[in-house]
């Protein structure tokens, strides 16, 4: 595992979206050939979106044949209410780049099977060869994606029930009102994002310490879906001054060190 100790979120951001622009361009992705990407919804990703777009607008990167699988979406809620991961993409980066709309995955959450939906998407992703890579947020209580403590390690897409702690730290998003906050979701597993060729995890600020601290010094474990990745072959922790608080001063040096070499 790698972690990426930035000095604060804008930081973090360019360096993740920079991370994303060459492993585009390194791929050389065409019609025959794609680059298959992973994308997370939440506030951590913003700062990430907003530095793509602009390099999609400067003529630096184009995702033409990039192919996108969103990690999750709320059940019940519709695509064009404004707190929906599909809103939200559409926001914050579908409507300002070159992607091909065909090219978009996000589950549905208002699907009248969704079982049949979560099989769908898994499908969908083995037959493109896979995710190249996946970015992904960290919840406070260490989830990714939706997979919420104790979700099983090699799960695969299917749908989930919020915990409280979930549906209160997403409140903001719905009035400061957690039942206002879907209590159902679909999401990829942990084991989906595991298969993937690379991960990448952004993680700012105090609230993310707990987590950021399981997720690298605690053992593999449900408790903390997060600390799966300590198992994957090409991980990367792109994380802020803030969100580094719990961690010993010998990893916090540690990984300062092997990033200057
Ligand atoms: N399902 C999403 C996760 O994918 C995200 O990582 C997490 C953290 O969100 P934020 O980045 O807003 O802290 O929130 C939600 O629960």
């Amino acid at each position: 595992m790698r972690v990426i100790i930035q000095s604060n979120y804008d930081n973090l951001s360019k360096w993740a979206a920079r991370y994303v622009i060459d492993a585009i361009k390194k791929h050389q992705p065409s019609a025959e050939h794609p680059f298959v990407l992973g994308l997370p919804t939440g506030s951590s990703p913003e700062g990430m979106y907003a530095e793509l777009v602009k390099a999609y607008q400067a003529g630096e990167v184009s995702f033409k044949h990039v192919i996108t699988f969103n990690m999750d979406e709320y059940v019940g809620l519709p695509e064009t209410h404004p707190e929906s991961y599909h809103a939200f993409m559409r926001r914050n980066l579908f409507d300002h780049i070159d992607c091909p709309a065909e090219n978009i995955h996000i589950l549905n959450g208002n699907a009248t099977n969704l079982q049949a939906e979560c099989e769908a998407y898994e499908r969908a992703i083995r037959e493109v060869g896979g995710i190249n890579l996946f970015i992904g947020g960290i919840g406070p209580d260490g989830h990714i994606a939706f997979n919420e403590p104790f979700s099983s390690l090699t799960s695969h897409t299917r749908v989930k029930t919020l915990t409280t702690d979930t549906r209160i730290a997403n409140s903001r998003f719905f009035d400061n009102v957690p039942e206002k906050v879907p209590a159902y979701a679909l999401t990829v597993g942990v084991g989906t994002v595991m298969e993937a060729k690379e991960v990448l995890i952004l993680c700012n600020g105090y609230g993310k310490a707990r987590a950021l601290q399981a997720a690298i010094e605690g053992p593999v474990t449900q408790q903390w879906t997060i600390s799966a990745l300590q198992t994957h072959p090409h991980s990367i922790i792109v994380t802020d001054e803030q969100a580094v608080a719990e961690l010993k001063v010998s990893t916090y040096r540690y990984f300062k060190d092997i990033e200057k070499i």
